[in-house]
């Protein structure tokens, strides 16, 4: 970001910072002056964006901490993460602005007053909050918080601020950006290295004319979706017939269901009572993921007793859909994960397959480079049928449900995953059952992660050949929608934009019988 710092990037205490009041502290000057009239969710929504800036918290994590320990209710609640997560989305955007209206670099105002104008400029650009309320409340919040002295400098920006429209603020922001791609990126606010891999990603497929789409969904909150396991005893239609006002059955992904409205717990919990689902077997997932997953299931004929493996199988997402899958197709799962802690949320996320057949998955932890994770001899009956490559990545396809991880990605994160990357497939490769399926699979649309991790693995192992996986995903698909699909390639690239979905990229491959 040019001319301000991201978050996670401002440590220390800079000029007439203050010294880091904490919670108590306040609280002993708010009992000597009056309390200044500030709503909790204004609090909490600044506590969560130091938290982010500057001790590199996951914004999720601190926005439940956060929020527990203020006791918001519902609406304070929502209002705390709409401008906590809206403000860290937007910040590229936010501090040019700031920086045009205060007339001086965002580097130069102390990291305090900074996060207190960012809150109040997301309410006054994005927000339906009065004007007057939101400087109001920022004045407030930086006599709170920050240096009192320069309560007078935050209304004066926030003043200028809400003289401009949106549309004024991007004229602007055009005609001081150093280039084209400089002035999307700051109006969209994306880092502009990850502009242009995403634009490549789409221009690759002949898409180009939707980078604006792309990114504009980069930077809206995504609805709430969930996956009904095989074993439920009832389908997502018809689920979401029993549940109108909480579900419905939309989206790409045929056991895929949209949350309408409320708490995803409480419609979980209202579903698996009225509709007598097992627990375990209706969960929160992206269908992005839950396409994924089927598409290595559906890519070529089940046969009896299939070996399956999951090779990067945290939190455990796919492996609960390999594992419900693989009960209907009398296969097992393996499912690796290299952190003990990750391998325990795997299991915890397929209790309920467990509860259906408690043989069907096995979860271990190892390096998945490692002869371990396979835990099988090299014999073909020993080798796996189908395996899924789920493989750590940048998560640029993820951005909108992270509203920090743009500002914490750097291009220099690329060789190490994509070496780690080739790794994970050449060892996934040699325990692959002649006629088997591998699915390379990433949560990035990044090419460095996607084709030519592909095409490079392609020239490793000449035994692989790429199966058409925009035709497994199509096959997968709910009927009424396929998703569409352009490009040569035989991937399958999906994107929040067109799909609603995270960017999962998908690939097939086919060891060869020699
Ligand atoms: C993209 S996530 C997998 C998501 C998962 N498949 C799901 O749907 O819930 C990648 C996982 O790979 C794990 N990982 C990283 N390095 C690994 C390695 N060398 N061997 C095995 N797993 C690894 C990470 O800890 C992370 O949990």
């Amino acid at each position: 970001m040019s001319g301000q710092q991201s978050p996670g990037g401002r440590r220390g205490k800079q000029q007439g910072q203050g010294s880091g009041r904490s919670q108590g502290q306040r609280r002993g000057r708010s009992q000597r002056q009056s309390r200044p009239r500030i709503s909790g969710a204004r609090i909490v929504a600044y506590d969560v964006l130091r938290d982010v800036v500057e001790r590199d918290a996951y914004a999720n994590l601190a926005l439940a901490s956060r929020i527990r320990d203020a006791r918001l209710d519902g609406r304070d609640a929502a209002l705390a993460t709409e401008l906590a997560a809206g403000t860290l989305r937007s910040l590229g955007r936010l501090d040019r602005i700031i920086e045009l209206a205060a007339d001086r670099p965002a580097k130069d105002i102390d990291a305090r007053t900074l996060n207190v104008l960012r809150i109040g400029a997301h309410q006054l650009l994005a927000m339906r909050t009065a004007a007057h309320a939101a400087v109001h409340e920022s004045v407030e919040l930086q006599r709170l918080v920050g240096n009192e002295r320069v309560a007078g400098f935050v209304n004066g920006v926030l003043r200028e601020i809400g003289r401009s429209t949106n549309e004024e603020w991007d004229a602007r922001i055009a005609d001081t950006a150093k280039s084209a791609d400089d002035a999307l990126a700051v109006r969209t606010s994306h880092p502009a290295w990850v502009v242009r891999a995403l634009r490549d990603a789409l221009r690759a497929e002949g898409s180009e004319a939707e980078l604006d789409a792309l990114l504009d969904a980069d930077n809206a909150s995504p609805r709430v979706n969930l996956a009904l396991l095989e074993g439920a005893g009832i389908t997502a239609e018809e689920l979401a017939l029993v549940e109108p006002d909480a579900l419905d059955a939309v989206g790409p992904s045929p056991i895929g269901l949209e949350l309408t409205g409320g708490d995803p717990g409480r419609a979980i919990a209202g579903a698996e009572e009225r509709a007598a689902i097992p627990a375990g077997l209706l969960r929160v997932q992206d269908q992005g993921s839950q396409l994924a997953a089927l598409a290595l299931v559906r890519a070529t004929q089940v046969r009896p007793s299939e070996r399956w493996l999951d090779l990067c199988a945290g939190p455990g997402g796919k492996t609960a859909i390999l594992g419900a899958e693989a009960v209907v197709e009398g296969a097992t799962v393996r499912a690796n994960e290299v952190s003990d802690h990750r391998a325990d949320l795997v299991r915890n996320s397929v209790d309920g397959v467990a509860a259906l057949s408690p043989e069907t998955v096995t979860v271990v932890s190892h390096d998945g480079r490692e002869e371990e994770a396979f835990g099988c001899g090299r014999d073909d009956h020993e080798l796996y049928d189908r395996i899924l490559v789920d493989a750590p990545c940048s998560g640029l396809g993820a951005l909108r449900r992270r509203p920090e991880a743009r500002w914490r990605k750097q291009p220099s994160d690329l060789p190490e995953l994509t070496a780690l990357q080739t790794e994970l497939i050449d060892a996934a490769v040699a325990h692959l059952k002649p006629g088997g399926v591998l699915a390379y699979v990433t949560c990035s649309p990044h090419l460095a992660e996607t084709r030519v991790g592909v095409e490079r693995a392609l020239k490793r192992h000449p035994e692989l050949r790429e199966l058409d996986a925009k035709a497994a995903v199509r096959a997968a698909a709910r009927e009424d929608a396929e998703p569409s699909l352009p490009g040569e390639q035989l991937s399958a690239q999906l994107w929040p934009h067109r799909h609603d979905t995270d960017a999962m990229f998908i690939s097939l491959l086919t060891r060869e019988a020699q």
